[in-house]
This record gives C-alpha cells, sequence and structure tokens, in this order.
C-alpha cells in the first residue's frame, strides 16, 4: 500500500450548498499532514467522510488501501472537533473501553491505557470520573483513545484548541512519535504556527475545493518575495520589482527600502541585475513569510473572488 490515505474527485454537497467540492489528496504512511482551512471551509466535513460518519455525493475515499468503513477502523485513530466523553465512566475506563473497540485484549489496553494517561500528566486521574475531570484533561483523555490502537492512519480534528501551552506541546510531541512509528497523521487547524512546527506538507481548502497541496516551502514559494534593501537610489523601477517603499535614512546618503518583487520574480535576479549594473547596496536580505501569510493570500484572495 502506498498512501494511507487517498481522497479522488469527492463531493459532498449539503442541499444547494457544496461543502466538499471535488477533492484529491493522497497522505503516505510517516507524513503529518495539515489540513487548513477557514471556518466554514469544509475540513470537518471532508473528515467525516473519511471515517465512514457521511458518505460522499461523488468521487472515491481510500483508508488504508480500503474503502472507509469497519475494516480499516481498526488502524484508525480518531480525535473529533466536538468532544465528547461517556461522562459515567472513569478516565482508564473510558481508554480501556475504546481500545476493546478496536480489538484491543483488555490486558492489552489496561497497559497501555495506563502508559497513556501517566503520559499525559493523568497518572493520578485513572480512577477519576470524566465528568470531574477539566476541559483539557478530558481532552488527554480523549487523545489516549484516539492513540491507544497506535493507529496507522491518526486523523485530529483541531486538536489544539482548548489545550494550554504546556499540553499543546505534549501534543506535538505525540503527533511527531505517531509519524515517527510510521503513522500517517492528518490534521486540522487554523493555528499556523502548529502547522509550521509539524507539517511535512499541507493542504488549504476554501469554499470546499483545494487551493494548495505541497511542501511549506513550495507554500512560502507562492508568495511574491519580499526583501530588506539597503541602497543609495530607489530599487523601484529596477528589472522585477513591483514595489519599493521608503523606510528611512541610515546615514551617509543611504535609505532603508522595503523591496516587494513581481509574482514569479527571484530576487536572486535583482542581486544579479544590481551587481552587473554597478547599483551600490548596503544590505540585501530576503523575508521568510510565515504561513499566515501564506494563508492570507492563498485563501484570502480566493475567498475575495467567491
Ligand atoms: N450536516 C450539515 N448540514 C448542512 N450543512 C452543513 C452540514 N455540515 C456542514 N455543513 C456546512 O458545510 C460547510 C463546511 O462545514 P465544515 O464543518 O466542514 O467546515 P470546517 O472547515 O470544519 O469549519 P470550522 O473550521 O469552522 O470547523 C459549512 O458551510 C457548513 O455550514
Amino acid at each position: 500500500m502506498q498512501h494511507a490515505l487517498r481522497l479522488d474527485g469527492v463531493v459532498k454537497r449539503f442541499g444547494a450548498m457544496t461543502a466538499v467540492d471535488h477533492l484529491s489528496f493522497a497522505v503516505a504512511p510517516g507524513e503529518v499532514f495539515g489540513f487548513l482551512g477557514g471556518n466554514g471551509a469544509g475540513k470537518t466535513t471532508s473528515l467525516r467522510m473519511v471515517l465512514d460518519i457521511i458518505r460522499p455525493d461523488a468521487g472515491s475515499i481510500e483508508v488504508l488501501g480500503k474503502p472507509p468503513g469497519r475494516e480499516s477502523s481498526r488502524h484508525l485513530g480518531f480525535l473529533p472537533e466536538e468532544r465528547g466523553l461517556y461522562r459515567s465512566m472513569t478516565a482508564l475506563e473510558t481508554v480501556v473501553y475504546f481500545g476493546r473497540l478496536k480489538g484491543m485484549t483488555a490486558g492489552d489496553a489496561r497497559a497501555k491505557g495506563r502508559e497513556l494517561l501517566d503520559r499525559f500528566g493523568l497518572g493520578a486521574n485513572l480512577k477519576t470520573g470524566v465528568d470531574k475531570l477539566s476541559k483539557g484533561m478530558a481532552q488527554k483523555v480523549q487523545l489516549a483513545t484516539a492513540v491507544i490502537n497506535a493507529p496507522r492512519l491518526l486523523i485530529l480534528d483541531e486538536p489544539f484548541s482548548g489545550l494550554d501551552p504546556v499540553n499543546q506541546g505534549l501534543l506535538e510531541d505525540e503527533i511527531l512519535n505517531a509519524a515517527k512509528g510510521g503513522a500517517a497523521v492528518v490534521f486540522s487547524t487554523h493555528v499556523m504556527q502548529h502547522a509550521e512546527r509539524l507539517c511535512d506538507r499541507l493542504l488549504l481548502l476554501a469554499k470546499g475545493a483545494k487551493r494548495f497541496e505541497g511542501t511549506q516551502e513550495a507554500a512560502r514559494a507562492t508568495l511574491p518575495a519580499r526583501l530588506d534593501v539597503v541602497a543609495r537610489q530607489s530599487p523601484a523601477g529596477l528589472d522585477g520589482v513591483e514595489s519599493a517603499t521608503a523606510k528611512g535614512e541610515v546615514g551617509e546618503g543611504w535609505t532603508a527600502w522595503d523591496v516587494r518583487m513581481a509574482p514569479g520574480r527571484d530576487p536572486a535576479d535583482l542581486l544579479q541585475h544590481c551587481t552587473m549594473a554597478g547599483v551600490p547596496l548596503r544590505r540585501f536580505e530576503q523575508h521568510r513569510p510565515g504561513l499566515h501569510d501564506v494563508f492570507l493570500h492563498i485563501v484570502g484572495s480566493a475567498e475575495a473572488r467567491a
């Protein structure tokens, strides 16, 4: 099996509204895949189809080489966006229950459940009723239910929301460990810093349709380059420069400029041009855009067009 998850031309409509629009992507074992999009982009709807909670109107889905359903669910882990646990169970009972559902023996599920809850800082709460746990603690119990079976495909819908920074770090470690162990991990988030730290590849969704899929570097490269330049004369008008804004004098006739390249133009060409033309430069430094900027650029413009 080449891919842990594969969607091909998947469509989901609710009445006249197309929530997921011909969506195709694939995730390989050992890969951390960020599934990113704004509110209402169609992330949860897509993930619910992967989990066989709802069915697509068109297209096909393969989970661990099979159609979504019972057969693949044993090797699947899922943290839903809407958290909810059986309130009458203790933390350990809850995790063991899910382990049993995934086909583990009672002994294995108990041992693994204890180990996980201990690792998540809940060692003293094994016998606490989940209705007595704080929201973040309950969320960690739910995370334990998602990973107890050492899933080959781990799907996390907005897993970071509701966790404090320490627990967000713990979750990041858990995601990276799962991938290191060979699992494919797909997670949705609005928070680009998590995506930045974790994703091997990412997909940007807007209004149900894919706007970008690829590595972080490829995502950054979709933005026109931006540079800090210190020069004696304005770089505006030089080859490939879209705009140059003076930021201030820095002494002895030198000025700092915020330079924006035209889309697709390479700053290296500008540097070469300046060298050849004898344009004196004291500083020439490219900004590394964050995924936040990429998100606004790709998703923002897609939404503005719609
Ligand atoms: N059962 C449903 N019936 C009707 N419309 C639905 C249903 N489920 C989702 N939608 C609509 O489909 C669109 C996509 O919703 P979805 O929950 O998949 O978005 P999302 O990307 O997960 O958003 P968020 O980040 O806000 O959770 C929204 O316009 C939503 O209102």
